[in-house]
């Protein structure tokens, strides 16, 4: 529902050893003792740039010298209802120092560490701690072919190395693959490269038991509409990354409650591998990305070269199949 928002503008600040700086919320503040970035409201009238600048200088000394924005999220807790808007900040002069009696430290944030930040802020920060760690791109395998499951492997296995790291690779069999397939010797490869291996088992079939933690699960059309709350939960708090696939606003509102911590919203365009099903078009996918609390990779007839209009559009990485293979 659209509602009178309140613009927070937070920066997450990176060093360039990859820490990022965070605050304990103060005694007595909103979400108090709960590590958070630094930043706060946007007052009226002032650019969302000023408005950073503004409070990272009064919050902790510095002032801003190259910032990006990452993502841009809606949360609503029970008395309030924010638009939290983190940019990227890279470069800044000034020491980090507490100017309000704020606890404040800079960590090492990468995929590894993921699961500890995500315990440790709100959870209207999990969109924000992705958007740290997330690749801009994510490759999608073609699917197994009329020469099997072996051979489809050996083909998956031998690109791996030349894709431009890291990427997400989600290990997408399809539908017409009913064996078993080798899931932990496919996200190994896939680690083995340097990239973030995401399974996708065709169908409706569950998510395979015992992966590594490294290890991300999509939830395709079928699972995104059986999966239970309760299992979804589970799996992020053992530490694995949830995708899942998004076409509407009925998807992405299920997306939404079970909290996933990525979407690919398709199809943008036709594409070869779906051609018939018409594109949603950028209006659409805009749509569809603002009321999105987690990064959103466009999929469908899109490559490496939209990632500037896709970022205007609100989108946070690119997904595709022949970009990449
Ligand atoms: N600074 C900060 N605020 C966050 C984060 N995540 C998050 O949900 N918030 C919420 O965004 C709002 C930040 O505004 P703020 O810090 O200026 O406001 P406040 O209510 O704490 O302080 P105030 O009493 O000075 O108005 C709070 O409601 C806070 O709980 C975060 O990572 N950093």
């Amino acid at each position: 529902m659209d509602r009178p928002r309140t613009d927070i503008v937070l920066g997450l600040l990176r060093e360039p050893d990859g820490r990022v700086w965070t605050e304990v919320r103060p005694d007595g503040k909103h979400l108090a003792g709960l590590r958070a970035f630094p930043g706060g409201k946007r007052r009226a009238g002032e650019a969302l740039r000023d408005a950073l600048a503004r409070e990272l200088d009064e919050e902790i000394g510095i002032r801003v010298q190259r910032a990006r924005r990452v993502i841009t999220l809606n949360w609503d807790y029970p008395d309030r209802h924010l638009r939290l808007i983190g940019f990227e900040v890279t470069r800044w002069t000034g020491q980090p120092r507490s100017a309000e009696g704020q606890q404040l430290a800079a960590e090492p944030l990468d995929r590894d560490a993921r699961a500890d930040w995500l315990a440790a802020m709100p959870p209207a920060n999990r969109g924000l701690v992705n958007a740290l760690v997330l690749p801009r791109c994510l490759a999608i395998t073609p699917p197994v072919g009329a020469d099997g499951v072996t051979a489809w492997q050996a083909g998956v296995e031998s690109r791996l190395p030349s894709l431009p790291a890291p990427m997400l690779v989600n290990l997408r069999p399809g539908d017409a693959a009913n064996a078993d397939l080798p899931w932990p010797a496919l996200a190994r490869a896939v680690l083995a490269a340097g990239h973030w291996p995401v399974v996708n088992p065709p169908g409706d079939r569950p998510w395979p038991e015992g992966l590594d933690p490294r290890v991300g699960l999509h939830l395709n059309h079928a699972r995104l509409l059986s999966m239970s709350d309760h299992a979804v939960r589970d799996r992020q708090a053992r530490g694995h990354l949830v995708s899942a696939a998004v076409h509407d606003r009925a998807t992405l509102e299920r997306a939404i409650e079970l909290a996933v911590d990525l979407i690919t919203v398709s199809p943008l365009r036709e594409t070869a591998t779906h051609p018939g099903a018409s594109g949603m078009g950028w209006a659409a996918f805009a749509g569809l990305a603002a009321a999105a609390p987690m990064p959103v990779y466009a999929l469908g007839g899109v490559g490496p070269d939209d990632l500037p209009r896709i970022w205007r559009r609100g989108g946070f990485g690119v997904a595709s199949i022949s970009a990449f293979w």
